[in-house]
């Protein structure tokens, strides 16, 4: 499992560190170096030419006389020296340094790669400079510049000209949009990244990229997209949640000595006791805490592996109401998705037609009623509007009485206890009552901006991809449900635990996807039905495995090319195998 810190819990982390004198700052430094110097030899070593010289920025105010670089921009200069293959000296980095401590690991880091024979420069952004970082940077031999001296488009002209760029404007002492002036540096910096696409250089975030949000992953404002960020202690949560996860590129964690727990997790799911409806009580924004991500043993930890003593019936039998007879496709894909997934049986209640559809698809499925540990209800079904009354083949009120049984609340015609469900497509539209963790609502953003929109908060589906965890946090306080949201990025929140999983290749984003993950999860919320309504921090974790399988299955599905929704389902057996290493 991956943990994700809150920039409080950070602070809290460092405080005795640094009273007992551990040297964190010189720790994340020299890790940092190391970084860029790994990635400057391996791109010198695959270059035949090893570096050579290039001319440099000099009447910019930058320093320009003739220097040794790596042999990034065209045309290699004849006549002059080569150095040898594989060789560092000479690769020209670039720093980007603000008024704090990420811009001091930044220069103490520019001090290392200095003393390595790297060509370094440093703009300083701010009046205010780390004293210490400077000092050492300067000492080293390294060239600093102050932003308000040179100005913006020289200094784009030096990154462009660069190998590296080092983004240490701010980390985890940042709040909100970058101001200026580093705002408007980095909003330059982020358009020449643009247009320049494979010619720019390589870029690596100190800590995080500067301008995310390091707690809830927001992008308010400008950020320089990163190939790299080498972030110091602990993940910090922004780097794994969307949409910023998505401009650090690869997180390298560094050890500096944090230890492996270093306090509570802030965040708790306060339950709030309301009703659904349009006069619900809004969700407070917790705003803060910790993030985790699955990996697959925890995956393979939480399957419902079968056992010889085990039957159908205790294997869990998944009941899906799925698909009307215009959209029959989600019933045969959700239903697909639960039959792989290793459902000891699957149900699908609905009408006819589509009946006799999945079975033509999936003959295993049992097309009637009957006890169930698990409920898959909604895709395919269209939301629910209780003044024109439904045109679904009776599959409104198989989902009403259906969700009686997951809160509790029987009706005449369901019998057996609480029970957990999947609630998917026009079944987040009939939702009345408050739900317990055992719910999990699987909506997209467009689906969920509605279902918050019905509980009285003004957001459209562009703020929830703005924000996807302050949203689906919102969703889960103000439900009771757990709330997975679907995404590039999928996050999950649920009682106290807020999970991230990015699985799933871009491919995934294709009709019928969403369907399958239902069919998954039903199938593993049946698996472990009873543990799942005694343990509320179940039905998060198992939802963020149904998302690693999906993603996974997907990828394998997709080898690199498009993908079919049916396939991905397909797929999944394989997936569960080298999940549980058979
Ligand atoms: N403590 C340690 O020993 C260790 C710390 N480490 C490193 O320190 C980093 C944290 O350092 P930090 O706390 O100094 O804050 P940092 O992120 O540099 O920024 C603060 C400055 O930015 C400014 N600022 C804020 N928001 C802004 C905005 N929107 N736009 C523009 N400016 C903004 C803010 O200005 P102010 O708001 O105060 O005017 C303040 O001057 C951490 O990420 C890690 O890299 C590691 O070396 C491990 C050991
Ligand atoms: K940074």
């Amino acid at each position: 499992m991956k943990d994700a810190w809150s920039s409080d819990e950070v602070r809290k982390a460092e405080e005795p560190l640094i009273a007992a004198g551990e040297p964190l700052m010189a720790r994340a430094a020299y890790a940092l170096a190391q970084a860029v110097l790994r990635e400057v030899a391996a791109r010198a070593a695959a270059r035949p030419g090893g570096v050579r010289l290039h001319g440099g920025l000099g009447s910019d105010g930058l320093p320009g006389t003739a220097r040794v670089r790596s042999g990034r921009t065209p045309g290699s200069r004849p006549g002059r020296p080569a150095a040898r293959r594989g060789d560092v000296r000479g690769a020209r980095v670039l720093l980007l340094v603000g008024p704090g401590n990420n811009g001091g690991d930044t220069l103490l880091a520019g001090a290392h790669l200095v003393r390595r024979g790297l060509d370094v420069t440093a703009v300083l952004a701010s009046a205010r400079a780390h004293e210490e970082g400077l000092a050492a940077f300067e000492a080293a031999g390294g060239h600093a510049v102050s932003l308000a001296d040179v100005r913006v488009p020289p200094v784009v002209r030096e990154a462009l000209d660069s190998d590296v760029v080092l983004d240490g404007l701010v980390g985890v002492g940042a709040r909100g949009a970058l101001r200026p002036p580093a705002g408007g540096l980095v909003r330059a910096l982020a358009e020449a990244q643009e247009a320049a696409g494979r010619r720019w250089p390589y870029t690596v975030a100190v800590d995080i990229p500067s301008g995310i949000g390091v707690d809830d992953g927001a992008v308010p404002g400008p950020v320089l997209r990163a190939d790299r960020t080498v972030t110091f202690g602990a993940l910090k949560a922004g780097l794994l949640l969307p949409p910023a996860a998505q401009l650090a590129g690869e997180v390298e964690l560094v050890d500096i000595g944090f230890p492996a727990d270093a306090g509570p997790d802030h965040w708790a799911g306060a339950a709030q006791r309301v009703t659904l409806g349009r006069h619900a009580m809004p969700g407070t924004d917790t705003g803060t805490g910790r993030v985790h991500r699955m990996e697959p043993a925890d995956v393979a930890a939480l399957w419902p592996a079968p056992t010889a003593r085990d039957h159908k019936y205790t294997r869990g039998v998944v009941g899906v109401i799925a698909g009307t007879s215009t959209y029959p496709g989600a019933a045969v894909l959700a239903t697909s998705g639960a039959v792989r997934t290793g459902a000891g049986m699957v149900r699908y209640l609905g009408p006819e037609d589509v009946g006799t559809r999945v079975l033509l698809a999936r003959p295993e499925v049992v097309v009637a009623g009957g006890r169930v540990q698990a409920w898959v209800l909604g895709p395919g079904i269209p939301a629910f509007d209780p003044e024109e009354g439904p045109d679904d083949d009776g599959q409104a009120r198989r989902v009403f009485g259906a969700l009686a049984a997951v809160t509790g609340v029987l009706s005449e015609d369901v019998t057996g206890g609480k029970m957990p469900a999947v609630i998917d497509a026009g079944a987040l539209t009939m939702l009345e009552h408050r739900l317990p963790a055992w719910a999990v609502l699987t909506p997209h953003a467009g689906e969920l901006a509605e279902l918050l929109q019905g509980l009285g908060h003004e957001v459209d589906r562009a703020a929830v991809e703005a924000r996807p965890l302050h949203w689906a946090r919102t969703a889960h306080q103000a439900t009771g449900a757990t709330v997975l949201l679907k995404g590039a990025i999928t996050v999950v929140a649920g009682p106290g635990a807020a999970y991230t999983q990015a699985d799933a290749p871009a491919w995934t984003a294709t009709a019928g996807a969403g369907d399958v993950l239902a069919g998954i999860l039903g199938t593993l919320l049946a698996g472990r039905s009873a543990d799942v309504v005694a343990d509320e921090t179940l039905a998060p974790r198992l939802a963020a495995a149904a998302v690693l399988v999906h993603g996974r299955a997907a990828a394998r599905a997709s080898a690199g090319g498009p993908v079919a929704a049916l396939e991905i389902a397909h797929a999944v057996p394989g997936v569960i195998a080298e999940l549980l290493g058979g």
